[in-house]
């Protein structure tokens, strides 16, 4: 069912509770990257365009309910204020009399950002009391943080039962274009699942499985699929009680006339290093003490022709070890790949593979980068996703 998106609300002279995603990565109280800011600006200038008057929420890490300094969001207001090119006001606690004495002080258009959720242990617990305290600051309930949609939090999806409610535009994009790409993809659609382990993509890889025309596997995961062919794999990452489910997922891909590609060759290292040697083999030869981090010259080429024919991709997880420069070759490639790749709409899941893409200066060569990791991948293994589910339905 679609949801009540920003534009259906009457916005004018209304106090909007607005949850963004604002856990950004910091070093030392400096942001390192701002794209969930930036990627939340739209709706936000929207809300102050509209006359609202603008409760920005966010968590930022993982405080565990506790108030820690260094997760206070105040580095946040300066960059969006920043960003946005006007005054953004500060809350140093999320509910609470002192943040209703501030609220009632701000005009049509002005942004207050309310202090870290998660400093309050009724956040992660979705505590009703505490979604009512959120809920009592404002006249309507605006969603637009896709990252955090698949945690059902007081300020995620509890809030939702106590104000009209509406998916910001970071949210509806980010819902059509994963949404479409799921329901009605154009062809030939190739899914790239790498990263680390088998067991953190069995749902991704059971539900995509059931729709891609290419299935392409990479990263640490693949190497259960080797052992699965009968390949010794050295050192490489191995989940020996996956070994069948891989077999599992290969007999079914043949099944369903999915084409399945895995690594023909791969990078191999004696030692888990930058400085490590290394040599290119086929998957037949992994030696027992060697360890796998990349894939090979040969699949890197196997990939790219299967990247250039598809006309949908969607990617999520390195192909290696890609925060050593000496094994981030193959997932270079697969982002090259794709950037070139200009008749073909690229789909980039969040979280290690944004990243990815993000450092080899490749970001806006992609259709779209997702800002949710975690959130995007329970998407693409169809799970409901609580954020989403909570909101309005457009009628
Ligand atoms: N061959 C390999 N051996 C060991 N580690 C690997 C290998 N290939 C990739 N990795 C590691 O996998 C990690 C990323 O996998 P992980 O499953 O944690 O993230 P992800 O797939 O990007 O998921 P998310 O989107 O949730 O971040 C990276 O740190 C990378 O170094
Ligand atoms: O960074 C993310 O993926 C989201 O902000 C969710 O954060 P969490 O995994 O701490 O809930």
């Amino acid at each position: 069912m679609e949801k009540k998106s920003i534009r259906d609300l009457d916005l004018k002279g209304k106090k909007v509770f607005c949850r963004v995603d604002f856990n950004v990565p910091m070093e030392e109280g400096k942001i390192t990257d701002d794209t969930r800011i930036r990627a939340a600006l739209p709706t936000i200038q929207y809300l102050s365009e509209q006359g609202a008057i603008i409760l920005l929420a966010s968590h930022l890490g993982r405080p565990k309910g506790e108030v820690k300094e260094e997760l206070r969001l105040t580095p946040v207001a300066h960059r969006l204020s920043e960003l946005i090119g006007k005054d953004v006001a500060k809350a140093d606690e999320a509910y609470g009399d002192a943040v209703k004495e501030q609220v009632s002080k701000l005009g049509e258009g002005d942004i207050l950002l309310l202090e870290n959720v998660r400093f309050y242990p009724g956040e992660e617990k979705n505590d009703p009391e505490l979604a009512k305290a959120f809920a009592e600051l404002a006249d309507v309930y605006v969603n637009d943080a896709f990252g955090a949609a698949h945690r059902a939090h007081a300020s995620t999806e509890g809030i939702a039962k106590y104000l009209p409610s509406a998916a910001g535009f970071l949210m509806d994009k980010e819902l059509s274009v994963l949404g479409k790409a799921l329901s009605n993809p154009e062809r030939p659609f190739t899914a790239i699942i790498g990263g680390a382990k088998v067991k953190d993509k069995i749902g991704v890889i059971d539900h995509l499985i059931d729709k891609v025309d290419n299935l392409i596997i990479g990263g640490g995961l693949a190497y259960t699929f080797v052992k699965a062919l009968g390949h010794e794999v050295g050192k490489s990452l191995l989940e020996e009680d996956k070994i069948d489910l891989a077999r599992q997922f290969m007999d079914k891909a043949k099944e369903k006339g999915v084409k399945f590609y895995m690594p023909q060759d791969v990078i191999i290292a004696d030692d888990f290093s930058e400085n490590a040697n290394k040599k290119v083999v086929s998957i037949e030869e992994i030696p027992a003490d060697w360890e796998a981090l990349d894939i090979g010259p040969k699949t890197r080429e196997t990939y790219h022709k299967v990247i250039q024919e598809s006309k949908l991709v969607i990617w999520n997880g390195p192909m290696g070890v890609f925060e050593l420069n000496a094994f981030a070759g193959g997932t270079k490639a697969v982002a090259e790949a794709l950037a070139e790749a200009t008749d073909t709409y690229s789909v980039i899941g969040g979280g290690d593979s944004a990243a990815a893409v993000e450092k080899f200066g490749l970001a806006d060569r992609m259709s779209h980068i997702s800002t949710g990791g975690g959130a995007s991948l329970e998407f693409m293994e169809g799970k409901v996703l609580p954020g989403v589910a909570a909101l309005d339905d457009k009628k």
